[in-house]
């Protein structure tokens, strides 16, 4: 009975393209036609006898048991989609047609390999993956880890690290790196560095065989049993911003279909991250100094409204310290803009020693800086600091050739001793400084 269906179908089944393959109701492949070759990689002879549920990805093995018993029980199924494994290891996506055929005791089904169908979809959904994610995420660190589950929704990964490099100094640096136990080391960076930097120069791919954290890494192609690492260029536009580094699990490596995939979606990756540094950048020169880098006016003043709402909260004191620099135009008419520039530097780094690090050091302008101090105890306590900072402003300041003495007004005022709310309390502060700034003249 079984040879007569076989023969029934032989002579046109393998003119399909798609595979028809019949099934015993023990999952055992009777039959199958001339396609599986081109879909499975195996020939008929070889899939003939073989289990069926062997084949099938061990991931979609769960699935597809429940549909064959579903089919079994006798419904008649169109567009149900599972993996198999080709001979080669790689994977295939099918979807299948199939039904009961009871008199014969067995499964019919068709099979199609979609699985161009599927890397179109799967790419589709990364790209808006990716915009989606860009659009969100408040910044590059945000950004990161949501690129990290896109790519892995791609391919396989056992860890991802994102090398990014400094337009200005060339250097390489690492600003995320995770493994899939959520270890944040995936590369030793000095040896990673070397690779990414190659890459972003020659802006292709490279297939490094090891791994970037035991050092042994070999430039050849792959297919050992530690896996690879593959390095891709990230390429907004014309120069690469970056490069990417994926870690394959042991014993796997990428296909060239994979990488192929990849450049496409690491444009878009690219173009994310150079949008975000855009951002981050757009952020930094609204809200801090250029020359010193500490936060300028308009974020001064944004720490001083969240340190007054901490202070009511803690029922704390703060102190707000005003600081200008005494006879600064004469360092600029003396010595250049240059060496000014160079005084306001060091006078910066020398504030922001005399504080804790969660105070804030600010340059509102011209030569004139402030230092905001939380959890004072006493009045006293911004008293403290003011002497540190005259002492810290003893030692010369030493600017190119020249050796110069600087000196500072300071205006303090406490909150809440002085005023309850930022305005009286900067006016208190600013006041203070000028009264003493006359007091020396
Ligand atoms: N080099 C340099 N100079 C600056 C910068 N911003 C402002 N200045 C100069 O800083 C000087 C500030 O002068 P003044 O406000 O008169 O202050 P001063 O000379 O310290 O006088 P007093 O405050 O009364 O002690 C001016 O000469 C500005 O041109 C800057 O970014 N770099």
């Amino acid at each position: 009975m079984h040879k007569d269906i076989r023969e029934g179908i032989a002579d046109f089944a393998d003119l399909l393209l798609d595979a028809v393959f019949l099934v015993d109701a023990n999952g055992c492949i009777t039959y199958v036609s001339a396609a599986c070759e081109s879909i499975f990689g195996y020939t008929p002879e070889e899939m003939i006898g073989k289990c069926m549920i062997d084949l099938v990805a061990p991931a979609d093995r769960d699935k597809t048991l429940q549909e064959a018993r579903a089919i079994m029980a006798g419904s008649q199924r169109i567009g149900f989609e599972n993996r198999y494994l080709r001979k080669d290891g790689s994977e295939v996506h099918v979807m299948w047609s199939a039904r009961w055929l009871a008199s014969q005791r067995m499964r019919i089904g068709v099979a199609r390999d979609i699985t161009e169908l599927k890397r179109t979809q799967i790419l589709q959904a990364a790209t808006y993956a990716v915009s989606d994610a860009a659009h969100r995420a408040s910044d590059l660190g945000a950004l990161f880890p949501e690129i990290h589950q896109i790519i892995g929704k791609l391919v396989p990964v056992a860890g991802v690290a994102v090398a990014t490099r400094d337009k200005h100094t060339e250097e390489i640096g690492f600003p995320y790196q995770m493994d899939t136990l959520g270890n944040g080391e995936v590369v030793q960076e000095t040896l990673a560095s070397q690779y990414c930097a190659k890459v972003v120069r020659s802006k292709q791919h490279l297939l490094v065989r090891g791994d970037f954290m035991s050092g042994l890494v070999d430039d050849v192609a792959p297919g050992t049993r530690g896996g690879v690492c593959l390095v891709m260029p990230l390429i907004p536009q014309q120069e690469a911003v970056g490069a990417l580094i994926l870690k394959s699990h042991a014993g796997t490596c990428f296909s060239d279909k994979d990488i192929e995939m990849l450049y496409f979606v690491s444009a878009q990756i690219a173009a994310a991250i150079e949008r975000a540094q855009l951002k981050a950048e757009l952020l930094r020169a609204a809200l801090y100094d250029d020359l010193t880098g500490l936060p300028n006016r308009k974020l001064f003043r944004d720490r001083i409204n969240s340190a007054l709402a901490r202070c009511l909260r803690a029922k704390s004191r703060m102190a707000l310290l005003y600081v200008d620099i005494d006879d600064f135009k004469r360092v600029n008419d003396s010595f250049g803009h240059a060496a000014g520039d160079g005084v306001l530097q060091e006078f910066a780094r020398r504030l922001t020693q005399c504080v804790r690090q969660v105070d804030t050091v600010a340059r509102l302008g011209g030569d004139e800086f402030a230092v905001l101090i939380e959890e004072i105890h006493c009045p006293e306590d911004a008293l403290t600091v003011e002497a540190k900072i005259r002492e810290a402003l003893v030692p010369f300041f030493i600017i190119g050739e020249h050796a110069l003495r600087t000196s500072a007004s300071i205006g303090i005022a406490i909150y809440p001793d002085h005023g309850n709310d930022i305005e009286r309390l900067i006016a208190v502060a600013d006041q203070a400084m000028y009264l003493h700034k006359n007091s020396e003249k």
